[in-house]
């Protein structure tokens, strides 16, 4: 690394701290300005001569504009390299979701939270009050009590009232407070995983991502959205302590007795219930089997009918509904089983009172209201008891959730370009709306406060990228790489390639040679792992990751939409501006998407289907080329982008790319060397490097790889 070349000299009089901002805006006029411009005309480079660049490209002035709230500029080397990686152990990224965060976003909530309290000793209260009411009330028909009857029951009333409106807003204010907590933690997790590195997602699947935001972010909201009813949670607890109380306050020489009886056999048929929890699960396991070879049967029916494939389908199916049925036989038999433990629990509790307090009324110890309270009490703690047992199993669940989501996410997988450029944009953002708050925890957007302090003083400049990349060249310097899930193979081994500035390369070569890897370096999804790629003589690992992407247009072979409208999916080149309705005509007129555009059923409000589906491949095309003309981006990448289509297509996305390709510094992939032959430069990639660089024809003359390829492919260029 040459840490002595990227040394910087600050000019305090060159670092306009304002053109922090400026400059985006800077940057938007120019996207307008180039697009105002007739493409392919002159290409829209920025505003300023030659000179200007050259001093600026020189390593020696470099103004940092990564001043989010911390140090403006910084005079390292290499910083992210070098630095970071020294400060990574004392500043690591907290735990996703710990303790602190959930006490933090709950405190957000005092007032709330203190109305939930006072409800919750009212409703329990009143709900713990009632039995005794209830042995009064017979001690007042058997005249053991000289109360009127007119006010016990005026007070019963009273109680009976209260409670269930403790409860609605015991309810109402739990839930509210719980699902904006879990709002956040929700937002907070799903940026988390946004901002992981490329590796992140080789390694999981997208169901495994989405299970952690679905079903462990799901486990964690039960823990309050199914415990605030009656005989579950915080009011369970309530309960059991309460009735406890009241038992010894009442009756002390029966109450540790009944008491255990009572808290064993509810404790006791609880757990046995909740282990039942399986056989109900297996159940839904079944049943979404038979869903899942019913899609597959019936989406892939052609396949299933050219192979004559029914009879085995059927078999599939058959098996499927067996096991449905043997489960659901099971399930039958537990459920009913599990009915008949918990009048078990109760008849067992009752027998119990009946026997001991019914001897103790015998011999004149204990009044009569006072056993026909504990009856109530009887009730109360047997539910009670088995609403806690069920709480703290979803607590485990929710632990184990929690677990999962820390130890998949809390890794040093994060890609700090990304989650710092996304920071700065965040916290530039002047007006934060109700979405963007949502990532706000406890005063902090994400992860702000390490980026904050960690990657940012790693950042050199961040101003300037568009100029270097509409006027630098972009280079791989010595680049090695492996890809992280494979880190013994390496892939790029000391490769060099200069794409000069507005000017086409190609690079061809055989299959597996590293030709997308290149692309995929190009476009930061993944770092070298020695060397250096440079613009203008800066390494783009100095610049943010969202920067980055700005400068960047990647057309693929199989370009992806989004399942919104066609206006919409052009829209998406500058997904964070308002884009303006003759912008997209005009990106979409340049792109010869215009005119399919039109005769579709809505224009360009029709929607394009999942992934795209209801378009063909040479009009999905199109519009990713319109996408790539409205994004303006000084580098553009070709990835096999014409190479799916047929002969009519690829003339009219060639058209395309032609206007797209005009004064940006471009990197096409072709298999079909025909398509290239016309580039400034061809570059042959063999065993991870360059080993043929030149014209088509210097190429052709040397008669080396490229030559045996072009006569492989038996074209007739000459
Ligand atoms: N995400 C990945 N993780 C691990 N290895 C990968 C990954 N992507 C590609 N590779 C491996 O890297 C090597 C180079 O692949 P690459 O896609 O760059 O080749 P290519 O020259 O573009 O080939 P083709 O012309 O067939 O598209 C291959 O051996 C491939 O198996």
């Amino acid at each position: 690394m040459a840490s002595a070349s990227l040394l910087l000299q600050i000019n305090p009089s060159r670092f306009p701290f304002p053109n922090c901002k400026a400059r985006r805006s800077d940057k938007f006029k120019q996207t307008q300005l180039s697009l105002s411009v007739p493409l392919g005309q002159s290409g829209p480079f920025p505003p300023f001569p030659p000179s200007t660049v050259n001093q600026w490209t020189a390593k020696s002035t470099v103004i940092s504009c990564a001043n989010v709230s911390g140090p403006p500029f910084v005079s390292e080397s290499d910083p992210k390299v070098e630095a970071s990686e020294a400060t990574r152990e004392q500043v690591q990224p907290s735990k996703l979701i710990s303790w602190g965060l959930l006490w933090g976003l709950l405190l957000n909530h005092k007032l709330s939270l203190g109305i939930s309290l006072l409800t919750l000793v009212g409703c329990t209260t009143c709900t713990l009050s009632m039995p005794i009411f209830s042995g009064r009330f017979f001690e007042v028909l058997i005249g053991a009590r000289p109360d009127p009857l007119w006010r016990l029951l005026g007070k019963v009333g009273l109680l009976y009232s209260l409670e269930p409106i403790f409860t609605v807003i015991f309810v109402v204010n739990m839930n509210t407070i719980w699902e904006k907590v879990m709002s956040k933690l929700r937002a907070h997790t799903f940026r988390r995983v946004l901002i992981q590195k490329t590796e992140f997602f080789d390694r999981y699947k997208v169901g495994e991502i989405s299970a952690l935001l679905t079903s462990d972010l799901g486990a964690l909201k039960d823990i309050v959205s199914e415990n605030i009813s009656r005989d579950r949670g915080f009011r369970a607890l309530s309960e059991v302590i309460g009735t406890i109380c009241i038992l010894f306050a009442l009756a002390p020489q029966l109450a540790p007795i009944l008491g255990i009886l009572m808290l064993s056999v509810s404790v006791l048929i609880a757990t046995f219930k909740r282990s039942t929890i399986p056989i109900f699960k297996a159940h839904g396991k079944a049943q979404a089997s038979i869903s899942d070879c019913v899609t597959e049967t019936f989406s892939a029916i052609r396949t299933v009918r050219s192979f004559g494939g029914e009879k085995r389908q059927m078999s599939m199916f058959g098996s499927q509904v067996l096991a449905y049925q043997t489960s659901g036989i099971k399930l039958g038999t537990f459920k009913s089983l599990n009915e008949s433990l918990t009048r078990i629990a109760v008849y067992i509790s009752l027998m119990a009172l009946y026997c001991l307090g019914g001897s103790k009324v015998k011999a004149g110890e204990l009044s009569v209201g006072t056993v026909a309270s504990f009856i109530g009490y009887t009730f109360t703690l047997t539910f009670a008891v088995q609403g806690l047992v069920n709480t703290f199993g979803d607590l485990r669940g929710a632990f184990a959730g929690v677990e999962r989501i820390n130890s998949i996410l809390s890794g040093i997988e994060t890609d700090e370009a990304l989650a710092y450029g996304l920071e700065r944009e965040i916290q530039e953002k002047e007006k934060h709306d109700e979405i963007i708050e949502l990532y706000f925890v406890n005063g902090y957007s994400g992860e702000n406060k390490y980026f904050s302090t960690h990657y940012m003083s790693g950042l050199k400049s961040a101003s300037n990228l568009h100029t270097y990349a509409w006027t630098g060249d972009v280079c791989l310097e010595d680049v090695h790489f492996s890809y992280p899930l494979r880190p013994d193979i390496e892939i790029l081994n000391g490769l060099h390639l200069k794409l000069k500035c507005g000017t086409m390369t190609a690079l061809v070569g055989p299959s597996g040679a590293g030709k997308s890897t290149i692309v995929q370096l190009l476009a930061r999804f993944y770092e070298p792992t020695r060397g250096q790629i440079t613009v203008a003589g800066e390494d783009v690992r100095t610049f943010d990751k969202t920067e980055w992407a700005r400068v960047v247009s990647i057309v693929n072979q199989e370009p992806v939409l989004f399942s919104v409208s066609v206006g919409e999916n052009i829209a998406y080149g500058l997904p964070d501006d308002d884009v303006s309705k003759d912008d997209i005509i005009k990106a979409a007129k340049a792109a010869n998407a215009h005119e399919f555009i039109i005769s579709l059923p809505q224009g360009y409000d029709t929607l394009v289907g999942e992934r795209g589906g209801l378009l063909s491949g040479g009009q999905r095309q199109r519009i990713a080329i319109a996408r790539a003309l409205l994004k303006n981006a000084p580098i553009l990448i070709l990835d096999e982008a014409t190479s799916a289509l047929d002969a009519v297509s690829e003339r009219l996305v060639q058209d395309a790319l032609n206007h797209l390709m005009k004064g940006r510094t471009t990197l096409v992939i072709a298999h079909r060397l025909s398509t290239v032959q016309n580039s400034h430069q061809i570059a042959l990639c063999s065993d991870g490097s360059i080993a043929e660089l030149g014209t088509h024809f210097e190429l052709l003359a040397k008669k080396g790889q490229y030559a045996s390829l072009v006569s492989t492919q038996r074209l007739a260029f000459e």
